[in-house]
């Protein structure tokens, strides 16, 4: 079949995006894999599938998959793309949309300046509900955060650990660019503590409203830019006492700005998302 797709960045994060409304879309996994494959095929952190919606009162589905082709719960980035893709494409007239994603429905709005603001919903920070295996630790305190000590190569790393409808896994280094995340990276993803993997944060400190990240992420590796780990990321230093809202997050494919008013509130993401050209291909 022919298949028409767009690609777009959010930050450099960047994705396949895929009309499933008028297209007929059923891959498998490695059907996605070979999508993302940036030797053998197109290339993507992440394939975001727009939808029909399946529940009353939202205008859209958006189903995401990871450059491994497992299908994932949310995508920051890839909110603020959807956006851009329906709304140039003609698929909505509206500018703030509901769309149910596989952790619920979030309300991504296109502002005036061609920004897109997405509401990500409360984060999650309870262990269980991450997922994160608590069991036989002893955890610090460190102003409302409590931190779990993991051991990764060796050296016992303090973890914050929160739930975007994704989990994650924050720790703060002195200096981004020299934090192991290649090295570490993998291991903290596939740690046993975290039964469905996880994204891992390397927060640096800059100032009160600001941070710089790198993410290591779960099925894809280090990305240039994760929205939901500059949430993550921005809620822990929040709590830790590091940190107040809002939140510029340099990330090295661009900046995030990040709101969070305190337990139970909604995380609130603004920033850029750029189409890049359209394509189409047998497969
Ligand atoms: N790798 C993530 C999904 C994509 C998240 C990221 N690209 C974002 O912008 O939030 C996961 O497996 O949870």
């Amino acid at each position: 079949m022919k298949l028409k797709f767009t690609k777009m960045h959010g930050a450099g994060n960047d994705f396949i995006v895929i009309d499933a409304i008028n297209q007929d879309i059923d891959f498998t996994p490695s059907q996605w894999r070979a999508l993302g494959d940036r030797r053998f095929g197109i290339g993507a952190d992440q394939i975001l599938v727009v939808e029909k919606p399946r529940i009353a009162g939202v205008d859209f589905r958006y189903r995401i998959y990871n450059a491994d082709g497992g299908e994932v719960e949310q995508c920051g980035n890839g909110a603020r793309a959807f956006v851009k893709f329906v709304t140039e494409k003609g698929l909505t007239q509206k500018r703030t949309i509901k769309v149910e994603t596989m952790c619920g429905v979030i309300e991504p709005a296109l502002e005036d300046d061609g920004s897109i603001t997405v509401d990500m919903g409360a984060p999650v920070l309870d262990p269980p509900r991450v997922p994160f295996d608590a069991s036989n630790l002893q955890p610090k305190q460190q102003g409302m955060d409590t931190l779990w000590p993991v051991d990764i190569h060796g050296k016992t790393v303090l973890f914050s650990v929160v739930s975007m409808g994704n989990p994650h896994a924050v720790q703060v280094v002195a200096d981004t660019d020299a934090a192991p995340v290649l090295a570490d990276g993998p291991v903290i993803e596939h740690h046993p503590r975290f039964p469905k993997r996880v994204n891992a944060g390397f927060m640096q400190i800059v100032e009160r409203h600001q941070i710089k990240l790198r993410v290591y992420e779960r099925g894809a590796g280090e990305t240039l830019a994760c929205g939901t780990g500059a949430c993550a990321a921005a809620v822990a230093g929040i709590q830790r006492g590091l940190l107040d809202s809002p939140v510029k997050v340099l990330t090295r494919g661009g900046e995030l700005s990040i709101s969070w008013e305190g337990i139970g509130q909604s995380v609130k993401m603004t920033g850029p998302a750029v189409t890049v050209f359209e394509g189409e291909i047998e497969i």
